[in-house]
């Protein structure tokens, strides 16, 4: 049975409560380990260490130096890559092939983009002549934060820490990880990369726990945080912010969605239909850049619900080293729970079930997983609440539509902003489309294609801010000006 230790000052430690919770494999709910969870007191010693951290070795490195270090940390990550692996496939029981060509590169990845990144960094600078006929001179200093919080959501577990710690640590500020209560393997894991690799102590620190009343709280109301960066539901986010209200703490989040893909009938089937199909199914669709809302254009709408519905049968549920497997189990019984919920309300409103739409027959020793099928609706008004709420399970409801502008409105319609993506050959209208909806994200002919250099995050309630490349530098950093006169 595993264990799954605090990580503060850079030892593994339990805590002063004795509280433990269970860590269950989503694929037959079996007990992977316990989690020691932190309270008052952990959270405490984690921000103390953090801020002692930025006074001691590691607030005078020069960035070079930081540098050094960020590259080792995606080095390990790589040489542990099957540890890492095999951390997040238990924690998850999402397929072999997405944890391997997604999920554990970008861990790595968000280390090595970052160090790359704040080697080139610049900051403006003014020269003007003062009224006694002098010049002046301003210049812009980025300096760290300080203490980063880094609360974390279950689906993308090893991605999204990382995508927060690398540039946090690139621009010299420590932090405190809350990971999910769902996955606390790999922020554990990466305890001892930074270790092995000699990051001072104190630089990256875990703490366990749930979110009110636990250690996510305690964590993002502690007044030695200097800042708070968040990934998961819009709900949360608005806690964090009342929390990150007291002390004026800045804020970077990411948040839910309700995302569209929008298919013309001149886009290249094939590929729509491929691209919807991972856009909607992938990762069980715990991913919050997701398609839940598909609208298509007439003609070819039968002909392209045919199609997915092909495509979301051909989605096998499986263990995840089996070769044949295509989706895992979504990550709790909680959250099956919450996307059944969901797949019932769709059948009171009267939907059209193209497929899917409960449980699927799995062997005995998989039985108590949290399984639940892709799942394709068609029918509903856009009032209804599968077409409205965040689901974040492998679903989604297809309507057609006759006009740019008539699509255009029911995209926009909704208070999430987070990504959409637009399938046609008429390259034009797929740019004034993408100009036009309201969204942090839009793909054209594509999903989920990632260029770490580019501004990440949502609009309206999907969040706040952009992390990626550069944009990263505007919320881990402060920046100064400075102005000389001679
Ligand atoms: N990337 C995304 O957009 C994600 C969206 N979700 C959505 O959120 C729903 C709920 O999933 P959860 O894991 O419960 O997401 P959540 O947003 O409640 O939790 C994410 C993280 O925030 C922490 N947290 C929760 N409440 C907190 C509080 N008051 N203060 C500080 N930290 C807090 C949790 O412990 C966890 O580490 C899902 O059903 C899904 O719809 C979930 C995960 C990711
Ligand atoms: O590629 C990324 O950096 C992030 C992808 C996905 C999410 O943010 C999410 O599912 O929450």
């Amino acid at each position: 049975m595993k264990e799954f230790l605090n990580f503060i000052n850079g030892e593994y430690v339990r805590n002063a409560s004795g509280k433990i919770f269970e860590n269950r494999n989503p694929v037959d709910n079996s007990l992977i380990g316990n989690v020691f969870e932190a309270g008052q007191a952990e959270v405490d010693a984690a921000v103390v260490a953090a801020r002692a951290a930025l006074k001691g070795d590691w607030g005078r490195l020069a960035i070079g130096e930081r540098v050094k270090l960020l590259d080792a940390v995606a080095n390990e990550i790589n040489r542990r890559f099957d540890d890492f692996l095999q951390a997040e496939i238990a924690d998850t029981g999402k397929p072999y092939d997405l944890a391997s060509h997604v999920d554990i590169p970008r861990g790595a990845a968000n280390f090595q983009v970052f160090a790359d990144t704040i080697k080139s960094m610049s900051t403006e600078s003014f020269n003007m002549r003062t009224p006694d006929g002098k010049t002046a001179l301003s210049y812009g200093v980025r300096v760290p934060r300080g203490v980063i919080a880094v609360v974390c959501p279950w689906n993308l577990p090893l991605l999204l820490m990382t995508w927060k710690v690398g540039p946090a640590l690139a621009c010299g500020n420590t932090v405190v990880v809350k990971p999910s209560e769902d996955t606390p393997a790999t922020a554990t894991l990466l305890g001892e990369v930074m270790n092995a690799v000699g990051m001072p102590k104190g630089v990256y620190n875990v703490v366990h726990g749930f979110g009110p009343g636990s250690a996510g709280e305690f964590l993002t109301k502690h007044p030695g945080v200097n800042g708070i960066t968040f990934t998961g539901e819009t709900r949360t986010g608005t806690a964090i912010m009342q929390a990150a209200a007291v002390g004026v703490r800045p804020v970077s989040m990411e948040l839910g969605g309700k995302n569209a893909a929008i298919v013309f009938a001149d886009c290249d089937f094939q590929t729509a239909v491929d691209t919807v199909t991972r856009s909607c199914f992938e990762n069980a669709g715990q991913v919050c850049l997701g398609t839940e809302r598909v609208y298509v254009e007439r003609p070819i709408f039968d002909k392209f619900v045919a199609a997915l519905k092909v495509k979301a049968e051909t989605m096998k549920p499986g263990l995840p080293f089996e070769k044949d497997t295509k989706i895992g189990p979504v990550i709790s019984k909680e959250h099956q729970k919450k996307v059944l919920s969901y797949y019932q309300k769709a059948k009171d409103q009267g939907a059209t079930v193209v497929t899917g739409g409960g449980v699927p027959e799995m062997p005995e020793a998989l039985k108590d997983g949290c399984w639940v099928q892709p799942t394709i609706w068609t029918g509903l008004p856009e009032t209804a609440a599968v077409v409205t709420d965040e689901i974040f399970g492998p679903c989604c409801h297809i309507s057609p539509f006759d006009t740019e502008e008539e699509v255009l409105a029911k995209v926009n319609n909704n208070p999430y902003g987070l990504a959409t993506s637009v399938y046609s050959q008429d390259i034009g209208r797929a740019n004034r489309m993408a100009q036009s909806i309201e969204v942090g994200l839009c793909w054209i002919n594509s999903w989920f294609l990632r260029d770490l250099r580019t501004s990440f995050g949502g609009s309206k309630q999907s969040g706040i801010g952009r992390e990626g490349g550069v944009h990263s530098f505007e919320f881990y950093t402060d920046l100064r000006n400075v102005m000389v006169k001679f």
